[in-house]
């Protein structure tokens, strides 16, 4: 971010609210636009056919079966949305320790791949890759007996469910898990299966964070998470740590980075872009949304209003796109 120059005149030579009286000399003075193009819209995957639940947690998100993700996608397309976000619901009959169903290639999110192949051929695909939606204990690596995320050996694990998704189809390879090193060990898989245009957007800077909570309700891990995740994801009083997340992540082999969550974290934004000029995505998180449309449905906030506002404030940061669970909505207000 570049400081601010001292102004060259005063008041009355200078009055800032000269390009703020009419509607059009704001649409000019813009400094940064929002659009449907910059929207990734993360869906919640579940088994069965013509299947929609409720997330209580996120008023106005339902998981949906693969044949309605493909639908959506579909809208998505129509709307201008580039790229579709999968997150499974795994039946709990189909979690262990070990997360091994990550490495299934008939798994929801990989039958979900193909079917937004099919019905939206034009649309990205991005696939999370961490073992949390597949293991009884709801971490995102694995456990040791006594407690620990052991690191190296989550690893393979995760490069087999990178594989798994690239093959099912999958543009964008997105770790979500914080293990250090993956970044390199899955683009090493990737090159060598020869999927050399397979996007890896790395959750670089991921925090934490209390904000994650409806997101565990929606996947259904958050009744089997044991503990907490601070061994692994980063201190929500860090910044400069993030820098050096995200120079690991880029000289590994990540395509674009993001900072997780939004809007608690809109300094790390801002710093990681001046500091390397890469493509930078935010995840505006489940708790940020329930957040602000908990508020809106109590008729606290204007709601239309109130979605622009908050995306357009990651743009401002040096945002390339946001994903984000009002993908659909702020498509069509801003169509
Ligand atoms: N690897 C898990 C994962 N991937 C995306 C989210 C959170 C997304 C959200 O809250 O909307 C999480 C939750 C967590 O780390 O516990
Ligand atoms: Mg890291």
């Amino acid at each position: 971010m570049s400081p601010v120059p001292k102004p060259a005149a005063a008041y009355p030579a200078t009055r800032l609210r000269r390009p703020r009286a009419h509607a059009w000399s704001r649409a000019l003075f813009a400094e940064v636009t929002l659009s449907p193009a910059d929207f990734i819209w993360p869906l919640f995957v579940t088994e069965g056919k013509g299947e929609r639940t409720a997330v209580p947690t996120m008023p106005g998100v339902e998981r949906l079966s693969v044949d309605l993700v493909a639908e959506a996608a579909k809208e998505a397309e129509g709307l201008g949305i580039p790229c579709i976000a999968l997150f499974p619901n795994t039946p709990a009959d189909r979690r262990t320790a070990d997360g091994r169903e990550a490495l299934n290639p008939d798994n929801l999110t990989c039958r979900a791949i193909k079917a937004i192949k099919d019905a939206a051929p034009g649309i990205g695909v991005l696939t999370d890759v961490a073992l949390d939606p597949y293991t009884t204990h709801g971490h995102d690596g694995l456990l040791s007996d006594d407690g620990r995320i052991l690191n190296d050996e989550t690893i393979e694990m995760l490069q087999g469910q990178a594989l798994v998704q690239a093959r099912a189809g999958a543009d964008i390879i997105a770790p979500s898990d914080m293990m250090d090193g993956r970044i390199g060990a899955i683009r090493k898989v990737l090159e060598a299966g020869s999927f050399h245009d397979v996007q890896i957007m790395s959750y670089a800077a991921k925090y934490a964070s209390a904000f994650y909570g409806p997101f565990r309700d929606a996947v259904g891990s958050g009744g089997f998470l044991k503990g907490d995740k601070k061994t692994y994801q980063m201190n929500p009083a860090n910044a400069d740590e993030a820098l050096r997340e995200v120079a690991l992540d880029i000289a590994e082999g990540a395509d674009s980075v993001m900072v997780k969550p939004g809007m608690p974290y809109l300094d790390v934004i801002a710093r990681v872009k001046d500091a390397f000029n890469i493509p930078v995505f935010a995840y505006q998180v489940s708790g940020e949304y329930a957040m602000l449309e908990t508020a809106a449905r109590a008729g606290l906030i204007e709601r239309d209003r109130m979605i622009i506002e908050a995306l357009m404030a990651f743009r401002r940061a040096g945002c390339s796109g946001i994903l984000t669970y009002y993908a659909r909505d702020a498509a069509r207000l801003l169509g």
